[in-house]
């Protein structure tokens, strides 16, 4: 591990309490599976959370899912002081509080365009729409070829997110239309600049949508506050290894790393 990871990894050891912990959900907590409805937390992370929380400065979930979806998909509702940012940071939910902006018009317009171009373009029958409110998500896992069936819908999305103003944002066998003006770095920060400033910031998570919390972990690093960047690899995603201090097996592997982090 580098000299940064490895100073970002014993400031959470050795200051706990200051620490801010961030997780991605899809991928990250929770296994990938076919039917995003079905995604569940892996059996043993929230209870993980759950024992990590008190020990904590923050438990923070950073997830492209709708706040309350993940909230219920991960059996967060009873964790003390777990913060779930949904939307890639559009939406809050804290202590059951939810708080979610209108969507801007593009959505409403991408929305009513979508059926049309996917029968056009001939995508295949597996192709589905996953209606977020303030986002779309076109699936393909589900495809015979899911990556060929990704990749032919590309330009065709591209040109629709232009012409209803909202930004593509592509991910595991899925490519989303969501609105600009948040990513997952921007929400990290954001969520740090209303607290005591961490001792150290850990980030966990599997997908391109969380290199730019990654990037906030870079800045962070560089502006001093010691940092560690998870990856909860896959053979889907290979970008995030990359950049990553430490590489773990799935969502499994994370929950060993965590149980080990603070015995
Ligand atoms: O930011 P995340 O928490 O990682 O959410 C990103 C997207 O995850 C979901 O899709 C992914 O997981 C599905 C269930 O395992 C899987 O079927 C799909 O192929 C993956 O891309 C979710 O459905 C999206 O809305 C999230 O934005």
């Amino acid at each position: 591990m580098s000299a940064v990871g490895a100073d970002g990894l014993n400031t959470i050891r050795k200051d706990p309490r200051g620490a801010v912990l961030g997780f991605d959900f899809d991928g990250t907590l929770a296994p990938i599976v076919d039917d995003p409805a079905a995604a569940r937390a892996h059996p043993r992370a929230t209870q993980t959370l759950a024992r990590l929380a008190p020990h904590v400065g923050a438990l923070v979930i950073i997830t492209g899912r709708p706040a309350a979806v993940a909230v219920e998909y991960g059996g967060f509702e009873g964790i003390d002081g777990l913060v779930v940012l949904g939307q890639y940071g559009l939406e809050r939910w804290e202590a059951g509080t939810l708080t979610v902006p209108e969507p801007p018009p593009g959505v409403a317009e991408a929305r009513a365009k979508l059926p049309e171009i996917l029968k056009a373009s001939g995508a295949p029958p597996e192709t589905f729409i996953e209606d977020k409110g303030q986002a779309l998500a076109v699936h393909t896992r589900r495809c015979a070829e899911p990556q060929v069936a990704l990749d032919r819908l590309r330009s065709l999305l591209d040109a629709l997110a232009e012409r209803t103003g909202l930004a593509v944002e592509p991910g595991r066998l899925v490519i989303e239309l969501r609105p600009h003006g948040m990513d997952k770095g921007l929400a990290l920060r954001t969520f740090l600049e209303g607290r005591t400033p961490p001792s150290a910031v850990l980030y966990a998570g599997d997908d391109l949508g969380d290199l730019a919390a990654f990037d906030a972990v870079d800045e962070l690093r560089a502006e001093g506050t010691p940092g560690l960047k998870v990856c909860s690899g896959s053979a889907e995603v290979t970008a995030l290894a990359e950049r990553a201090d430490i590489v773990v097996d799935g969502p499994e592997g994370l929950v060993d790393f965590l149980d080990a982090l603070l015995p």
